[in-house]
């Protein structure tokens, strides 16, 4: 603790922790101050939210305008110019590779990483298989409909943009199209919306996205003070779990708009080890094409002893996703993408 505060004769430094506007980057921003109050409480820490281009352009498809990119673009120019210290992003929304100069310092403790169902106020119906033919889910995540559509080939599947309010006023508005949505567990339990949950969808019928429901701390790569403190808030059993999820997703070249899916498991074989120790990681990847087929999954099981090594593990699985078929439906996804963005007078 001692080691991360200011050296006597300067003015004790301030962390600007950073993140955008929405609500649910607030909740998320300060459960991280929280632990960085709890870990040093020596230090001051303060809050920043901005406004992103992502939370601007609600109204055209995430292919039109942009990757991933659009939510972190201007939260890192902040941090470049010394503005804020921290940046707080779900996970899945961070790309797989930042920017020269920034990094992820931390990742903190994932919540429940699974998709769930949320029904329209008043309905009956809990469950998929319960809708009846026809009803509309909103969802604007291709990898969620990619894996549905075959087992549910009677629902309809159609976008929703927004945040959480916004969604769930378009599916609860009497006169909606939207019979039920499905969004990110973690997302509706931070912002205590939980109990509108009428159904978890989980791995072996959803397979969830990289990084889902895990917290991720951006800092500039040569900042040691914000170093050793993501250090200190970094949960790694779930930073081993994303690091793989990453990497696999990296070798793809998917961005948060093509049709990845994980589950990946952890377990620690010294159970007297307190902190990072050999482990047995069991992941799973998917590539699902957006029609539903082809899918192709594979899971690895390894002993691991570092985050390389975790690492290592995911990259390995996406090398072998791609020489059983991935690539074939990768590929397929781009060329058609590219064919929208001439139509849409987007250039490449
Ligand atoms: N793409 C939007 C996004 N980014 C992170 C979350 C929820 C929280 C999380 O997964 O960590 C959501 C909403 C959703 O997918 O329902």
């Amino acid at each position: 603790m001692a080691e991360a505060s200011a050296s006597t004769t300067e003015a004790p430094r301030l962390f600007t922790v950073a993140s955008r506007a929405s609500v649910l980057a607030q909740i998320q921003t300060n459960i991280v101050v929280d632990s960085l109050r709890a870990a040093f409480p020596a230090l001051d820490f303060t809050t920043s939210f901005m406004s992103t281009e992502g939370d601007k352009n609600q109204s055209q498809a995430l292919y039109v305008i942009g990757g991933k990119a659009l939510w972190t673009k201007e939260l890192e120019v902040a941090l470049k110019e010394h503005a804020v210290d921290m940046l707080v992003h779900s996970l899945k929304d961070v790309p797989t590779t930042l920017p020269e100069g920034c990094e992820l310092g931390a990742i903190l403790e994932r919540e429940d990483p699974v998709d769930s169902l949320v029904v329209k106020h008043g309905l009956p119906y809990k469950s998929l298989e319960e809708l009846p033919d026809g009803s509309v889910v909103g969802t604007s995540s291709v990898r969620r409909v990619a894996q549905l559509r075959k087992a549910f080939p009677k629902l309809q599947f159609m976008d929703v943009r927004g945040n959480l309010t916004t969604r769930f006023t378009k599916l609860d508005s009497p006169t909606g199209s939207y019979t039920a949505l499905i969004l990110a567990k973690a997302g509706l339990v931070r912002q205590n919306l939980g109990s509108r949950i009428t159904c978890d969808l989980k791995a072996p019928i959803l397979f969830h996205a990289v990084g889902q429901g895990a917290l991720g701390v951006e800092i500039l790569s040569n900042d040691a003070q914000a170093k050793e403190l993501c250090k200190a808030i970094t949960h790694w059993q779930t930073n081993w779990k994303c690091r793989a999820e990453r990497a696999m997703l990296r070798v793809l070249e998917g961005g948060c708009s093509v049709p990845v899916g994980a589950a990946t498991e952890i377990e620690p074989l010294d159970s007297s080890a307190s902190g990072p120790t050999k482990s047995k990681l069991t992941i799973t990847g998917t590539v699902t094409g957006l029609t539903g087929t082809p899918h192709v999954q594979t899971t690895l099981e390894e002993e691991i002893n570092s985050v390389e090594e975790a690492e290592a593990v995911g990259e390995k699985l996406a090398r072998v996703l791609m020489e059983t078929g991935a690539k074939a439906i990768l590929d397929d996804i781009t060329k058609d993408r590219d064919a929208k963005k001439v139509e849409a007078g987007v250039s490449k």
